[in-house]
């Protein structure tokens, strides 16, 4: 009989399951868009239990449409957005307030008495994080503030916390399993990814009780099966387990130091591996854990932009430019440039290198003969700039000139997006063969703790290379595009 690994991509915009076979051909696969809710200025939330149907709904139509039954799956691999916090009752199963999402503001406030309270150096160290609403411990920490009775039930040792990953395996085992991965963990802010534990200093600076916490395990191995009714009468090991960003750079092949990947998914997402040392940043970089295989744990260096393919779903669901994604594109190659037209998405602040979690997205350049061509197109570039602000910083701190930048997720899909990088960074830009490789990555990590797989190189390698975009003639106006564009950035900055 034929066997499958089952990888399910838990993404901040939709939630896919894709089936690869013994070769990492893929066999079949299906989405689904999950709903965004924005309560307040700033604020993102997600349903967990939505997102927890999603799940089953994406696999049941990839199963079908393949034809597979479920004992054919081998192992299942999960990546997923990161950082977005879920609390829950142990007991019920219920959560007791929306997933807050990595890009939800609530907790700017706190954050910024954590900074004037002068614990950034310490936060820094342990957890190589900024103090950021981004991250998940002050979201905890506002549920445990903020939901009637909570804390005193945290207290009582009745709640769960955790990350998407962490409320995926729970619901899947059946409520038997409480676990995380180290890369999932190094996004809490409250993990010691020296020491690789959970911070007793940590927990008590944001009031956290431990009994919360998941197990941190290794990002490949079986962490425990999947209740028989999920997959028609079979238990399925779950035996894979990244953030996506991380999933992404393994998919990638970036296993050697000093090779790097883009993702533009909801956000962008720039890491490079730095191996087994964790390399500090001067410049806003975060330090992170790349994924943990084998007792050893590799470390990667990341640049963080929290709206990117968002910002394209503000020009759809916002301001009903577009009706798809895509059209974006068809509208944008309608114009030769912006005219001067620049777009800030900062709609939650901004990340890697400014840290300003209060600026709030501009539009800059309008005159009378601005036309929705011109703001498409500007919207889309902003993600392009938004990319090279992090490149600079990322080869300042790392020491290393990038000739060739990785790039998947979504937006990759847009051809004029992808070569306008290329001309903006001056180097190539290089897409793989298929768009999941987070996915890719998530299946990999699964099915080596199963073993499934032949290489590393001859499953993930085989997926490079699928398209190059090298600098065009246009290369020459980006050094004066940029400029504009960080005038921008520091006139939004300016309007508080
Ligand atoms: N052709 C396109 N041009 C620009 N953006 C696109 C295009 N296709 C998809 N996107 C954007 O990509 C994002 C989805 O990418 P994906 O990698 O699936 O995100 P996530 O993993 O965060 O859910 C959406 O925000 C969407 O607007
Ligand atoms: O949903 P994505 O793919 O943009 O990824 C979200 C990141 O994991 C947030 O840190």
């Amino acid at each position: 009989m034929n066997n499958y690994i089952l990888s399910i991509d838990q993404g901040t915009t939709s939630t896919r399951a894709i089936l690869f076979d013994h070769d990492g051909e893929i066999v079949q696969s299906a989405g689904q868009e999950i709903k965004q809710y924005y309560p307040k200025p700033g604020w993102v939330e997600h349903d967990a239990e939505e997102i927890w149907v999603s799940v089953l709904g994406v696999i049941a139509s990839t199963l079908s449409k393949a034809g597979i039954k479920g004992e054919q799956v081998q192992a299942i691999g999960i990546t997923n957005q990161r950082e977005t916090a879920v609390v829950w009752d142990r007991h019920t199963g219920r959560p007791i307030y929306n997933a807050i999402v990595w890009q939800s503001r609530q907790t700017a406030d706190l954050c910024e008495s954590l900074r004037a309270a002068g614990h950034t150096k310490l936060v820094l160290e342990k957890t190589g994080l900024l103090i950021d609403p981004y991250f998940s411990g002050t979201k905890v920490k506002w549920i445990l503030d903020h939901v009637e009775g909570a804390r005193e039930k945290a207290e009582r040792g009745d709640l769960l916390f955790g990350t998407i990953d962490t409320w995926l395996i729970w619901k899947f085992t059946g409520g038997k399993k409480h676990v995380t991965d180290y890369s999932n963990a190094s996004r809490t802010l409250l993990f010691n990814i020296y020491d690789l534990r959970w911070d007793a200093d940590l927990l008590s600076l944001l009031d956290i009780p431990s009994n919360m916490l998941p197990e941190v395990r290794a990002s490949s191995e079986v962490y425990g099966h999947t209740v028989e009714h999920h997959f028609f009468g079979h238990r399925i090991p779950i035996a894979g387990c990244a953030g996506d960003q991380q999933a992404a750079l393994f998919g990638q092949t970036c296993y050697e130091v000093g090779m790097a990947k883009n993702t533009y998914g909801t956000g962008c997402f720039m890491l490079m591996n730095t191996g087994e040392e964790a390399v500090a940043s001067k410049n806003g970089l975060l330090t992170t854990i790349a994924w943990g295989i084998d007792g050893k744990v590799s470390y990667a260096l990341e640049g963080s932009v929290f709206v990117a393919g968002s910002a394209i779903q503000w020009l759809r669901d916002g301001l009903r430019m577009i009706k798809s994604s895509q059209d974006s594109e068809t509208y944008a190659r309608r114009v030769d440039s912006t005219e001067g037209v620049y777009v800030v998405p900062a709609f939650v602040g901004l990340g890697t290198p400014y840290w300003d979690s209060d600026v709030r997205g501009a539009v800059f350049g309008l005159t009378r003969g601005t036309t929705k061509e011109h703001l498409i197109r500007a919207t889309l570039e902003s993600l392009a700039y938004q990319s090279k602000d992090v490149l600079r910083v990322m080869e300042e701190d790392s020491g290393i000139t990038l000739k060739t930048l990785r790039v998947d997720g979504g937006a990759v899909n847009n051809e004029m997006l992808m070569q306008f990088q290329s001309d903006l960074l001056g180097v190539n830009v290089e897409r793989p063969v298929i768009n999941e490789t987070t996915a890719l990555g998530a299946a990999y990590l699964a099915g080596l703790a199963v073993g499934f797989w032949k290489s590393r190189d001859e499953i993930c390698g085989k997926w490079k290379s699928g398209h190059i975009y090298t600098p065009s003639a246009d290369s020459d106006k980006s050094e004066q595009l940029y400029a504009g564009w960080k005038k921008a950035v520091r006139a939004a900055m300016a309007f508080k």
